[in-house]
């Protein structure tokens, strides 16, 4: 489904710590990590968000359930749009002293800021707005539509 990303991070890495950004990253990671090669871990870290908010600031959740120490961490999400949770995401798991960090989402959207790590993204969108399905919510809803959506409202 997505034969770039997982074919790039096939030949990047021997083994990986997979970090989702839970809820919205779960849909992806289940499809992402089932054609990745390499031995994974998983764990989960949230950081809740509302569309549109460009400055999230809500408390970061880290499961901790593994260490990611000496680990090279991949996180796992469905979408960046500003890139401001990301951006906490990354720096609060460089507190724990990885091997490596690096991003792989499903979207990216153009006008987020620079992240300071590897990226794998599936698509680039043309623009902000705003997408529904496969993770994404609105309002909370319609995480589960099985592909993805404009929202039109
Ligand atoms: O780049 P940003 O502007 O910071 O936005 C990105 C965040 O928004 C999405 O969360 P979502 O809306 O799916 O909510 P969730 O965190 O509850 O999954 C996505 O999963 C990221 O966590
Ligand atoms: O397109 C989106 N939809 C829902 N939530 C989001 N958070 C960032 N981008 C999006």
């Amino acid at each position: 489904m997505f034969p770039s990303i997982a074919n790039r991070l096939n030949r990047r890495y021997r083994s990986a710590v997979i970090l989702t950004v839970v809820p919205g990253g779960i849909l992806f990671t289940a499809d992402l990590v089932r054609q990745l090669d390499f031995e994974i871990e998983m764990d989960g870290i949230s950081c809740p968000h509302t569309p549109g908010d460009r400055h999230n600031n809500s408390n970061i959740s880290y499961q901790q359930n593994i260490t990611v120490s000496n680990k090279d961490v991949i996180i796992v999400d469905d979408a960046i749009e500003s890139g401001g949770t990301m951006s906490r995401l990354v720096a609060h798991i460089a507190e724990y002293f990885p091997a490596s960090i690096a991003v792989a989402t499903l979207f990216v959207k153009p006008h987020r800021i620079a992240i300071p790590t590897e990226q794998y993204y599936a698509y680039e969108t043309a623009t902000d707005e705003l997408l529904v399905g496969y993770g994404l919510p609105w309002q909370n809803k319609f995480r589960n539509l099985p592909c993805v959506k404009r929202l039109i409202k």
